[in-house]
């Protein structure tokens, strides 16, 4: 049954193994997937980024994630790649993957055909060939059957344990996906109801953030235009994709435009294209963004940067929809929504008439603040940090899980000018840093401000390594100092995050002569 070929590599003259193919792919795979959840906000196109990327490491034909919709006892198709039908159902039982689905056992067949348990019916109706197949259930942390991989058709032979050990672990990166989405609460509710992601690759579950998934969801489901104001870093970018798919555009294009990135000409290019000689060396027509986001959205990022004569059009098309090309006459028309970011204080540029007040009031028919990292809470900040922590150790390659309680303390004492995006950079160099499985306080790339950790500042000198020089007692206290600090002198909540109870912490503030 298994070709010659498929035997595992012999031994080198050196009488080393060779690395195997599939723990390279399984390695790369696994990082590859790593990289597109921290990139992606639609669980859609994730899953199906996921699955196309699955099925082609693994050298199949075709591959499938299905869903267990437990209200209905069903399993239906939520990504595939390649997909014939746009939605495959089967009942929990029903066909090899309903059968993974009511065991929980994978099944590895290299023939399909004389299997009981196939179900022939979707190869007659997509007049497709099942030859082999490999098919593993998805379970989540409790250990329920979630969903159900199939891939179809090894390339040149059957699918092996390799293969099948390569799968189970990319299930449960896709549990672990599914899992962080609201998709999760929704499969498991009883009655079902609409499956739809809300909010996936956006963390941080405070009131500050709360307030935020409101105002996105109400704004999804609108076409109006809405102004999104936040300090640099604060996650703009990131909501104006969550409202784009989680409005009725989502199947189309979403295009951002940064126009802090480009000299005023060439923003006007970028958005409204130019005919074929609209100046020296446009030698070819090009489209713009918003022709290329009709139907779709379109997101203009640091719309303050925009100058004074470009506003003026930019209004005409907030108003009609209209415009011309660059060096063109004719008028076009498209249908696009506008989402409009900008760090700058807008109405201070009214004032100042830097900025059209027109187009002020027409762009902020909605708008949206960003809350800064220093505001979000401590909770929010450690759910941030060890996201992160979780993406980059997978990216790098290293064994880091967690922060000493020294390195949280400094990562709660720092005040985030740079917000979301120098947390993410910090902690990215500090996990290249780590040796062990924590991060440490000298791992963390952060500048000493001697107004942020006092007696630091004080004792240490400067940098964050130089804080080892402290006693156990010093360190201790430090750390309690900024974590009630940042929990405003609340000191059950500091005792929560600290991970001890309120009556330890009460007798540490005592011993250690901690103002509080
Ligand atoms: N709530 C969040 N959860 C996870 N990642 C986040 C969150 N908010 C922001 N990020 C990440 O932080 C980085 C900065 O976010 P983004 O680019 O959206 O910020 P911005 O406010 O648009 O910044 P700028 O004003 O500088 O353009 C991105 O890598 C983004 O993925």
């Amino acid at each position: 049954m298994e070709p010659a070929a498929r035997k595992r590599p012999a031994k080198s003259a050196l009488g080393e193994t060779p690395p195997r193919r599939t723990r390279v792919d399984r390695d790369s795979v696994l990082v590859a997937l790593g990289e597109l959840v921290r990139r992606e906000v639609d669980l859609d196109a994730l899953l199906a980024q996921v699955i196309d990327t699955v099925t082609r490491a693994m050298d199949a034909d075709r591959g499938t994630f299905y869903l267990v919709d437990r209200a209905r006892g069903e399993l239906f198709s939520k990504a595939a790649h390649l997909p014939e039908l746009r939605e495959i159902r089967l009942r929990v039982g029903q066909g090899i993957a309903g059968h993974v689905a009511r065991t929980g056992e994978a099944i590895n067949l290299s023939h399909t055909e004389g299997d009981p348990r196939f179900y022939g019916a979707i190869d007659r109706a997509t007049n497709y060939a099942t030859r082999s197949m490999l098919c593993v259930p998805v379970l989540d942390r409790a250990g329920e059957i979630l969903g159900v991989l199939q891939l179809l058709n090894k390339k040149g032979a059957a699918f092996d344990d390799d293969d099948e050990a390569l799968l189970r672990a990319l299930a449960s990166q896709v549990a672990m996906l599914v899992e962080s989405t609201s998709l999760y609460g929704q499969l498991r509710a009883p009655t079902g109801g609409p499956l739809r992601y809300r909010f996936n690759g956006v963390v941080g579950g405070g009131a500050r953030m709360r307030r935020v998934y409101d105002l996105v969801t109400r704004a999804a489901g609108t076409d109006a235009t809405v102004l999104i104001t936040g300090e640099t870093g604060t996650g703009k970018g990131l909501i104006a994709r969550a409202i784009h798919y989680n409005s009725p555009r989502a199947g189309r294009p979403f295009v951002a435009v940064d126009c802090a990135s480009l000299p005023a000409t060439l923003i006007e290019n970028e958005l409204f294209g130019h005919e074929r000689g609209a100046y020296t060396g446009a030698d070819q027509r090009s489209v713009g963004k918003f022709e290329a986001a009709d139907g779709g959205t379109v997101f203009l990022d640091e719309l303050g940067e925009v100058p004074l004569t470009l506003q003026s059009k930019l209004l005409r098309v907030l108003q009609d929809r209209e415009f011309e090309r660059v060096g063109g006459r004719k008028t076009l028309k498209v249908d696009v929504r506008i989402l409009a970011a900008t760090n700058r204080n807008l109405e201070d540029m009214v004032a100042r008439q830097r900025f059209r007040e027109d187009l002020y009031y027409r762009l902020r028919v909605l708008s949206l603040a960003m809350p800064p990292l220093r505001e979000r809470g401590p909770e929010d900040l450690e759910q941030l940090a060890y996201h992160f922590l979780a993406g980059f150790a997978q990216r790098h390659n290293k064994p880091v899980v967690r922060f000493s309680p020294a390195a949280l303390a400094r990562l709660h004492a720092h005040s985030w000018p740079g917000n979301i995006r120098e947390l993410e950079n910090c902690i990215e160099g500090a996990v290249v840093l780590s040796a062990g499985d924590a991060i440490e306080v000298a791992d963390l790339p952060l500048p000493a401000d001697p107004r942020e950790l006092p007696a630091a500042g004080r004792k240490a000198g400067r940098g964050g390594a130089d804080l080892a020089r402290l006693s156990w007692n010093e360190m201790e206290k430090l750390y309690i100092e900024a974590v009630l600090a940042a929990h405003d002198g609340n000191r059950s909540g500091a005792a929560r995050a600290m991970g001890i109870g309120r009556a330890t912490l009460l007798r540490k503030i005592k011993a250690l002569k901690i103002r509080a």
